[in-house]
């Protein structure tokens, strides 16, 4: 959806307090009473949030949610032991957000890949707390760093609410004076058993481009749920953001839903690129699973001069008998 500044859209554009908190406790930065804890993982520094429903972990680097799990549920998402935390590096696992571009840069592969915003500090900036759960909404805005690689001035804004189950909004304002393309993804890291026993439920009859063999073009398409039998890197379009990851011995099933995401990527790196990366121990493949939603590859988003626009993402796990999303 893309608003106009002047309605529903203020919010991100002037990042102005919200008028009216009812039932909710406040805080600013982190001279706060309440129940979340700044801590830090190996140096980078994290808030930790337990409330009735949950627990989880969200780092200030990237407004990375690095961890989420439901009270009597197993964990939902996985963090690989050997990410190093290191500022600026990007943290393996959780879920980072890739903006304002998805893969490799669109003309300069030298420059990092899935963006910068993973990378770089957010602004805490709001958070609440009622009967549901919390709200902590993180903020970034464009400076010189950022313009030196990506000239357009912007303002993001990250909300996450954390209950029974994990939500998040993210919205892009236009503060410049021309029009920007971006592209993104909620890059979704989900801790499972054991791939070779896992489904996903969902991107049937979708189209995909296989990044591990371009050659073959985007239009294939598979009747069945997609099973994994080796590495797998694949980006689907025209998708409809509504998915579900299955275990074979387990009754917990991750269910994801992102309405405004017509893409999505599937993504396990197997044994061979596993041991090529440095932020993962050598068998740790077996046990995650990346399905991200987003606006990639064809997918541009075009964000005109004053616009906003709002993707959002749940992520629940639930037992068969439930239905939360
Ligand atoms: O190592 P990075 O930059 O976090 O990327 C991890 C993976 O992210 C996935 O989204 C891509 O489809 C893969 O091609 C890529 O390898």
């Amino acid at each position: 959806m893309v608003f106009d500044v002047s309605e529903e859209s203020t919010l991100v554009v002037t990042i102005s307090p919200p008028e009216k908190l009812d039932k909710t406790t406040v805080v600013r930065g982190l001279s706060c009473e309440w129940r979340g804890q700044t801590t830090e993982y190996e140096g980078q520094p994290v808030l930790v949030i337990e409330n009735k429903h949950c627990r989880a972990v969200v780092a200030y680097q990237g407004a990375q949610v690095l961890e989420f799990q439901r009270r009597g549920h197993a964990p939902l998402l996985w963090l690989s032991e050997a990410s190093n935390f290191l500022p600026k590096r990007a943290i393996r696992g959780g879920i980072p957000l890739c903006f304002p571009w998805f893969g490799q840069h669109p003309t300069d592969p030298s420059i990092l890949s899935h963006g910068f915003v993973r990378n770089l500090p957010w602004t805490l900036y709001h958070v609440t707390e009622d009967d549901s759960g919390h709200v902590l909404t993180f903020t970034f805005r464009d400076n010189e760093e950022t313009r030196a690689i990506w000239p357009h001035a912007f303002n993001a804004m990250l909300e996450i609410r954390l209950g029974q189950s994990l939500e998040l909004k993210f919205s892009v304002a236009n503060v410049d004076k021309k029009p920007f393309d971006f592209t993104f993804a909620f890059h979704s890291y989900f801790a499972v058993d054991q791939i070779t026993q896992t489904k996903v439920v969902g991107l049937e009859n979708t189209p995909f481009f296989d990044q591990l063999a371009p050659e073959k073009g985007f239009h294939q398409l598979e009747r069945f749920p997609i099973e994994f039998h080796a590495e797998t890197d694949r980006i689907y379009q025209r998708a409809t953001g509504e998915y579900q990851i299955v275990q074979e011995h387990s009754k917990q099933r991750a269910l994801i839903d992102a309405p405004d995401c017509s893409s999505a990527i599937v993504w396990n790196p197997w044994i061979e690129k596993t041991a090529r990366l440095g932020d993962m121990d050598k068998d740790a493949w077996q046990n995650m699973l990346c399905v991200e939603c987003g606006k990639v590859g064809a997918e541009v988003v075009t964000l005109g001069v004053s616009k906003v626009v709002s993707f959002t993402l749940t992520l629940a796990s639930s037992f068969p008998e439930e239905s939360l999303i």
